[in-house]
């Protein structure tokens, strides 16, 4: 009940933010930041109350779910403020915020994202935290604890391995609100994006097999366009393809899940960068990579938008 209370006020914050932020791009009398008159304020707050019953389409993006991938929060919470503050300069996201909802999730593993802070020699923590019965180490691997050919080829049933599956699929309470939330707007999620680090990858389904999704050539073809927009924005090369055959076997993973689940537009992005400095991206290359990785999400929400 508490979580549904949650999710509830969740969406009224996503309404009010989409209201407002409809409000200032259409008339920017209003200005929300409360310099307007009271009645004016009172008129949007019933407008956006209005906005709030039919649930519009939402992508879905989240990031952190490996500890040591510091650039992907980065990459969230840079997005949310693009989104917020975009007004005219980028009409393309304009258009995109009057069609659909984001839900932005900047950390899902956050206790393993504090521990990589609060722990400098464990910088290079990927897991949860989490430790199950009398497990002899410490966290599951997230990205591998979805029920989704849970604990395959590409896992480890082995708790002190870096790619172990967990004891069951989402035993991992951040696993599980994530794929709870998900399931009960499948609906409305018309896209999930899940973005980590390193090597400049736009990766699709699937990853638990080697076998082709059914609708591998269009995912290759999109994954190929927001690799192309990458290289417009930023002249970096970012590799397209489907996850097993690109890099690696890996089970249990969220795109794959989301995928099967029925979110056709599932994609995983390896961000910068390909080996000189890893997961331990100088601060200077945030801004460029969150530039190219916008490019990338704005490609694949137009073809989503195009293709509802
Ligand atoms: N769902 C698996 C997508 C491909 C692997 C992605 C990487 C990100 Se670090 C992994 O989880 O090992
Ligand atoms: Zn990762
Ligand atoms: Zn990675």
């Amino acid at each position: 009940a508490q979580l549904r209370q949650l999710t509830i006020q969740h969406k009224v914050l996503m309404g009010d933010v989409q209201g407002i932020i409809e409000k200032q791009t259409t008339n920017d009398t209003v200005n929300a930041r409360g310099s307007s008159s009271y009645y004016e304020n009172y008129h949007s707050m019933k407008e956006i109350s209005k906005s709030k019953e039919k649930s519009k389409n939402a992508i879905w993006i989240d990031c952190g779910i490996h500890a040591r991938e510091w650039i992907s929060p980065a990459f969230c919470l840079w997005f949310i403020g693009h989104a917020i503050h975009v007004r005219e300069r980028d009409r393309t996201m304009t258009t995109l915020l009057e069609h659909f909802d984001f839900y932005v999730m900047p950390v899902i593993n956050v206790d393993g994202y504090e521990y990589t802070w609060s722990h400098p020699s464990n910088r290079l923590w990927r897991k949860s935290r989490s430790s199950h019965g009398n497990s002899k180490c410490i966290g599951t691997d997230m990205n591998r604890n979805f029920d989704a050919h849970w604990c395959g080829p590409g896992a480890s049933h082995f708790e002190c391995q870096e790619i172990y599956c967990g004891p069951y699929p989402e035993s991992e309470p951040e696993v599980k609100a994530v794929a709870r939330f998900v399931r009960d707007h499948k609906d409305i999620i018309k896209a999930y994006i899940t973005m980590h680090s390193y090597s400049q990858l736009v990766l699709f389904p699937y990853s638990y097999t080697m076998n082709k999704s059914k609708d591998h050539e269009e995912l290759e073809s999109l994954a190929q366009k927001a690799a192309k927009a990458i290289k417009r924005t930023t002249w970096k090369t970012y590799r397209p393809g489907a996850g097993a055959q690109t890099i690696y076997l890996a089970p249990g993973g969220s795109d794959d899940w989301a995928y099967d689940l029925g979110i056709k537009y599932s994609f995983t992005f390896e961000l910068r960068d390909t080996g000189t400095y890893g997961f331990l991206l100088p601060p200077r290359e945030i801004k460029p990579t969150c530039l190219e990785a916008l490019s990338a999400v704005k490609e694949i929400a137009q073809h989503v938008l195009q293709n509802l």
